[in-house]
Parts: C-alpha cells; sequence; structure tokens
C-alpha cells in the first residue's frame, strides 16, 4: 500500500483570535498551516504596548563600563520579578515609547535604571524572545559608558514609584565566574541573554595561554 504523498507548503497563520486581555498582556489563540498543509491551533501571549508602526517591544542593553584603573564592567541589574517569583539578574532594559528608536529608548532606561549617561556603539537586528509562548521582541544595543565623565561619578537611579533596581557592576573579563559565584550566593535567577553573552565572552576571548592547534 503506498502512502499518500505530502505536500510541503508555505507554514502560515490563518486568524489570530483574543481570548483574554489585560491592560499589558493578551491571549490569542492562533490558527495556522503548518508545513504539512494540516491547519492547527497554538496558544499565543502577546504584549498589548508595542507600538503600531514598529516591529519591537522594547530593548535590552549590553553596557560597558570603561573607567581609569578599573576593569571594564558590565552593568547588570537585580530587581524581583513577578512572574518569576524571585529576584532576576538581566541586562538593563525596557519597552519602547511610541514613535522612539531602539537607540533613544536604549539610553532612556539605562538612565532610568541605572543612572549612567551612555553612548550607543551597535544595535542588534529585531530579535525574538520566546517564540514558542510569544511574539515579544527585543533589539539588543550595545552601549559604551565613560565612567570618568563627571556625570557618571556618582550615578542616580531615575526609577518611577513601582520600580525596585538594584545596579550590579561586574568584570567583562571574569564574567561567567562572577555571575556563577552570585548564583550560588543568592536566589536568584540570571537571564538567559546575560549568560549566553558570558560564556561567548569566555569562549571567545579568556584563553590567552592556549596555542591555536589542529583539533581531530
Ligand atoms: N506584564 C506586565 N504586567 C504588569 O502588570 N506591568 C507591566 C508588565 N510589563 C510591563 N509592565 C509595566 C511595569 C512598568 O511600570 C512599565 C514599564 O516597564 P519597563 O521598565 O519599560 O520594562 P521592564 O523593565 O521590562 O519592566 O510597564
Amino acid at each position: 500500500m503506498s502512502c499518500p504523498e505530502k505536500v510541503a507548503v508555505e507554514p502560515h497563520v490563518v486568524k489570530e483570535e483574543v481570548i483574554a486581555t489585560g491592560k499589558w498582556v493578551k491571549l490569542e489563540k492562533t490558527t495556522y498551516v503548518d508545513p504539512a498543509g494540516n491547519t492547527r491551533t497554538w496558544e499565543t501571549a502577546k504584549r498589548t504596548t508595542r507600538p503600531s508602526n514598529t516591529a519591537v517591544d522594547g530593548v535590552g542593553i549590553i553596557a560597558l563600563l570603561k573607567r581609569t584603573l578599573h576593569k571594564d564592567c558590565v552593568v547588570l541589574v537585580k530587581q524581583f520579578r513577578p512572574p518569576m517569583g524571585c529576584h532576576t539578574l538581566e541586562f538593563p532594559a525596557g519597552l519602547i515609547d511610541d514613535n522612539e528608536s531602539a537607540e533613544t529608548a536604549a539610553l532612556r532606561e539605562l538612565k532610568e535604571e541605572t543612572g549612567y549617561k551612555g553612548e550607543v556603539v551597535g544595535v542588534t537586528p529585531v530579535t525574538c524572545l520566546d517564540p514558542g509562548l510569544s511574539n515579544c521582541t527585543t533589539q539588543i544595543v550595545m552601549v559604551n559608558i565613560n565612567g570618568d565623565d563627571i556625570e557618571n561619578i556618582h550615578p542616580t537611579q531615575q526609577l518611577g514609584d513601582s520600580e525596585f533596581v538594584e545596579v550590579i557592576l561586574l568584570p567583562l573579563d571574569e564574567f561567567q565566574k562572577k555571575i556563577d559565584e552570585l548564583l550560588k550566593k543568592e536566589k536568584i535567577v540570571v537571564d538567559a541573554k546575560v549568560y549566553i553573552y558570558a560564556m561567548g565572552m569566555a569562549q571567545a576571548f579568556f584563553k590567552p595561554n592556549e596555542l591555536p592547534v589542529l583539533k581531530q
């Protein structure tokens, strides 16, 4: 008996039905056609706050604090995150306002959450955060902070009433090790972007005594 031929089709969304809406988040039932041509449904979470003229919800900021006679440090934030029910270690981040560029949002959020004034040195494309759950997207903005600048000697946060953010500085040359030490000491969950950045840094740059040899 021969099997019926499966025809490959371009997967696509057919319709999106709102199941529940809150102030910040909504739940939708997404009907889509899979690559085998079958119609299926998916449960999708979306932010309600995304500006209509953009494909990005927010920014994350990789900020390097550069000071004379100090090691370069990555600026991180620790805060209680209600969905996690615990504290997290994250890059500074925030939602993009209407008609705001990723660069402007990044410098604004960095100033608000950490008090530092930075300079943008790079921006990623729009990246997804948890695509099996949500259409939530971010652009990661690379920022340098001149720590010798008078404005950055005693940085003052500009937090709202409901924001409680602790700034944590970790040296770039021991980034993964310092995160691991923090995780051992405190009940805290590290953001995947932060830890992957730390692993990448360790893998790419910090093997000064290793000679390049032909690997089997
Ligand atoms: N999912 C959310 N539920 C809330 O009850 N409130 C939320 C959600 N997402 C954002 N917010 C609120 C909290 C802040 O007052 C504003 C702005 O947050 P922002 O600083 O831009 O972003 P985060 O740092 O990621 O919270 O939105």
